[in-house]
């Protein structure tokens, strides 16, 4: 095994980790080796696996990526792989989690840390306790996003009658969201009439997201997909709950750059870009402006385990 004996599980509102720290860089973790301390009966258990490592200790990065670490300061990286082994770019949660385990590990001194990922550097500010977020918030520095064409996707889910728009959107990792949604009562723009008028999905409570979404016209790198009700809409900030189908893994409980990828989408629809999100694992913060977004949320260290 290449993945070193101990290792840490950790969560950020449900979305769990296990994660461990390589600072040599030779741990490099293979794909069955993934696959397996992921595995929720015969392994530890996760919707991916965090290696903490230096950029120079990842081989998939180019030298952009490996430039992009050393001009943004980030001694540290955060190599992340879905718990089906796969390669991801970002992950929006494994960023908190990997802070704090890092913050214990004495990798940083003073409030900020600046982690590289694959998807560009990511800095993240430690709030500490903070209603209604929870313990050990984080506010993290996602950065830019990109945006498709609003709804030019059909989201459906195999077993379940009906279709809604999506919207694709880049955070670094790819997502389609769907609005299916509105609370009574909710002012309406036409862009949301627009959007409501031709979502044909059951609530979100109830969809059935054991089953992975189809999207179409399909996006090659496949997507994670995000279901969304606006549950508040203020003049300056929203509420909204929010669930997720995760690529490489299937549902997980949050998902960090689904709830930026929500947000750019709700704030496309309704101007507002401020937006507190519930998911199943809690509620999070996004703060959307043209240039970036910022997420903040708790991250939560479970258990030191030594493999055998
Ligand atoms: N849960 C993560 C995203 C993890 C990667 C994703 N499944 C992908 O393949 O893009 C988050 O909090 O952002």
């Amino acid at each position: 095994m290449s993945i070193p004996q101990r290792v840490t599980k950790a969560h950020a509102t449900g979305n769990d980790f296990v994660l461990y720290l390589d600072a040599a860089g030779d741990r490099e973790p293979t794909a069955a080796e993934v696959r397996f301390l992921c595995d929720r009966h015969f392994g530890v258990g996760g919707d991916g696996l965090i290696r903490l490592t230096r950029p120079d200790a990842v081989a998939d990065l180019t030298a952009a990526q490996r430039e992009a670490c050393a001009q943004g300061g980030a001694e540290w990286f955060m190599d992340y792989r879905n718990a089906d082994g796969s390669l991801a770019e970002m992950c929006g949660n494994g960023t908190r989690a990997t802070a704090l385990f890092a913050r214990r590990a004495g990798l940083f001194a003073g409030g900020t840390f600046r982690l590289g990922t694959r998807a560009g550097v990511k800095e993240l500010a430690y709030l500490g306790d903070l209603e209604p977020y929870g313990r050990d918030v984080f506010r993290v520095d996602i950065g830019a996003w990109r945006m498709g064409e609003r709804g030019a996707h059909r989201v459906s889910i195999p077993g379940t009658e009906g279709s809604a728009p999506g919207t694709f959107v880049d955070m670094g990792n790819p997502h389609v969201v769907a609005i299916v949604g509105a609370a009574a009562g909710i002012d309406r723009t036409p862009a949301l009439r627009e959007a409501l008028a031709c979502a044909g999905l059951p609530d979100v409570p109830d969809l059935d997201l054991a089953v992975k979404p189809v999207v179409s016209p399909a996006i090659p790198t496949d997507q994670n997909v995000e279901f969304v009700r606006i549950d508040a809409l203020g003049e300056d900030a929203g509420a909204a709950t929010m669930r997720v189908n995760e690529r490489g893994c299937g549902e997980t409980l949050s998902c960090g750059t689904g709830l930026c990828a929500t947000a750019v989408t709700l704030r496309a629809h309704t101007g507002v870009g401020v937006w507190d999100i519930t998911v199943r694992g809690g509620v999070l913060r996004v703060e959307v402006s043209d240039g970036d977004v910022r997420l903040t949320g708790s991250a939560t260290l479970v258990a030191d385990l030594d493999l055998l």
